[in-house]
C-alpha cells in the first residue's frame, strides 16, 4: 500500500475524512444500485457485461475494467473492457484480444483459485503477465473470479489503475460485493435465455406434432370416406352427402335421381382371370364412371361390384338419358388378358324424385330410396341385364 493510500485510510478510520468516506460509500452504493438495475434480458451477454463495467467505472476511481469469460477449453478471453477515458468521451471501447489459460497470470490465478487476486505493483509482481510495453503496464490490478449460483466459474473481472499500490481494502470489499451481483445477473440472463430457447424448441416440437396430427386426421378422415381400391368415395361419404341433397330437395324442390349400378356377371371375370385382374376391371369401371359423372353429382363405390350415384338437380327424363350414356360407355371398355379381350356390361336401377311431383312429407327416407333403386336394378338383371330400369316403370331400355 503506498503512503498516500495508507494515509487516506488512516484519515478515514480516525474520522478525519468522514466526508470522503461518505462520498466513497455513496459512490459504491450507486455503482451497486446501477448494476442491480441493468435489464438482464438483453440479447447479447457481452452487452450486459459492458453495461456492468460502465456502472463500476462511472462511480469508482478505477482506470480500466475488463471481463474475461472462461470457455470450455479452460481459456479466459476478454469479451468487454472500458476505460475511464472512453467512458468520459463516450467512445466505443477497443478491446485488444487477450487470452490466458486458467492458472496463467493474475487473471488465470483468480480463475484457478476462485479467490480475488490483488497485484499491488505490476512491475514487480511475478504473477502478473507482462504483455505489452513496460510503460503501458498498469501500476496495480485486482482480478476477481465471478461465479454462477452453483459456483460454476463464469469468468474474471479485472480492474486496473496506472498507480502502483492504488487499491485499498475499500475497493476489495466493494469488488467482492460487486462480483456477486454481476454473477447473479449473468446467471439469471443465461437461465432466462435457456428457458426461452427450451420454450421455443418445445413450441416448435408441439407445432410440428399438431401439424402431423392434423395430417393424420385428414388422412384418416379421407381414408374413412374413400374406397382404397378405386379411389372413389365410399358408402360412408354417400350417407354423409345425401343429407344435403335431401335438404335441398325439401327446401328448393330440387329434383334428383338415384342410380344403383352393378357390373353384370362380374363373378365370371374373377373366376376366369383372377381376383387381381378383377380389381383392375373395377378400377377401370370406376374411372369411366368418374369421367361421366358431373362434379356436382355424387358417385361412390357402394360395395363389391356395385356403384351408386346421385344426379343432383336432374329430372327423371334426363336421369334416364345420363344413365344410358353411362351404360353405353361401360360397354366400350376393353381389357386384354390371356390373349383375350374382355368387355362387360352394366345394369342400372334408377329412382327419381322430381321436385314438383312429391310433397316432402311423402318423401321416402334414403334407405327406402335405395331399396326402390335396388328393386329397379333387380328388374334390370331379371330382364336380361345390360339395361336401365326406372323404379315404378319397370320397362326395359335395352338396345
Ligand atoms: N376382384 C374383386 N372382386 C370383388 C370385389 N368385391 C366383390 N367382388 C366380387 O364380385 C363378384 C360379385 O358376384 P355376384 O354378386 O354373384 O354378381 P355377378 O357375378 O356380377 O352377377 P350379377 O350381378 O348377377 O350379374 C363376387 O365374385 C365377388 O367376390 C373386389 O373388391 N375385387
Amino acid at each position: 500500500m503506498n503512503q498516500q493510500s495508507a494515509d487516506n485510510q488512516d484519515a478515514k478510520l480516525t474520522g478525519f475524512g468522514v466526508q470522503d468516506l461518505l462520498i466513497d460509500l455513496v459512490n459504491a452504493l450507486s455503482a451497486v444500485k446501477q448494476l442491480s438495475e441493468i435489464d438482464y434480458q438483453v440479447d447479447d451477454e457481452k452487452a450486459l457485461i459492458r453495461q456492468a463495467l460502465a456502472s463500476l467505472i462511472q462511480y469508482q476511481d478505477m482506470e480500466r475494467c475488463s471481463f474475461f469469460i472462461v470457455d470450455s477449453d479452460g481459456f479466459l478471453s476478454n469479451v468487454a473492457g472500458i476505460s475511464i477515458l472512453e467512458l468520459a468521451n463516450s467512445e466505443a471501447s477497443v478491446t485488444t484480444p487477450l487470452r490466458f489459460k486458467v492458472g496463467e497470470g493474475l487473471i488465470g490465478a483468480a480463475a484457478a483459485s476462485g479467490v480475488l487476486q490483488h497485484c499491488q505493483n505490476c512491475h514487480e509482481d511475478r504473477r502478473f503477465e507482462k504483455s505489452g510495453k513496460p510503460d503501458q503496464l498498469p501500476g496495480s490490478v485486482i482480478s476477481v473470479p465471478v461465479f454462477t449460483f452453483n459456483r460454476t466459474l463464469i469468468g474474471v473481472l479485472n480492474v486496473s489503475h496506472p498507480q502502483a499500490n492504488y487499491f485499498s481494502e475499500w475497493h476489495i470489499r466493494l469488488l467482492e460485493v460487486y462480483k456477486n451481483i454481476l454473477g447473479q445477473l449473468i446467471t439469471t440472463r443465461r437461465l432466462v435465455q435457456q428457458m426461452e430457447q427450451q420454450i421455443a424448441f418445445r413450441t416448435a416440437e408441439l407445432e410440428s406434432l399438431v401439424a402431423e396430427t392434423n395430417q393424420l386426421k385428414d388422412h384418416f378422415a379421407s381414408m374413412s370416406m374413400h374406397d382404397q381400391l378405386t379411389g372413389l368415395h365410399n358408402r360412408r361419404f354417400f350417407y354423409d352427402q345425401v343429407e344435403v341433397v335431401i335438404a335441398h330437395h325439401k327446401r328448393y324442390k330440387n329434383s334428383f335421381c338415384l342410380l344403383v349400378m352393378d357390373i353384370d356377371h362380374f363373378k365370371v371375370i374373377n373366376d376366369r382371370f383372377g381376383h387381381l385382374f378383377g380389381d383392375q376391371v373395377l378400377t377401370g369401371v370406376a374411372n369411366a364412371l368418374k369421367r361421366q359423372v358431373r362434379n356436382t353429382d355424387i358417385l361412390v363405390r357402394f360395395g363389391g361390384e356395385e356403384f351408386v350415384a346421385i344426379f343432383t338437380n336432374t329430372r327423371c327424363d334426363n336421369g334416364r338419358t345420363f344413365a344410358e350414356r353411362i351404360r353405353q360407355e361401360i360397354k366400350t371398355l376393353e381389357w386384354f388378358v390371356d390373349n383375350e379381350v374382355v368387355n362387360l356390361t352394366l345394369s342400372i336401377g334408377l329412382y327419381c324424385l322430381n321436385g314438383d311431383l312429391l310433397q316432402s312429407e311423402q318423401m321416402p327416407d334414403i334407405d327406402q330410396m335405395i331399396n326402390y333403386a335396388d328393386a329397379a336394378l333387380y328388374q334390370a338383371k331379371a330382364g336380361g341385364r345390360d339395361q336401365t330400369v326406372v323404379f315404378g316403370e319397370f320397362r326395359s331400355d335395352r338396345n
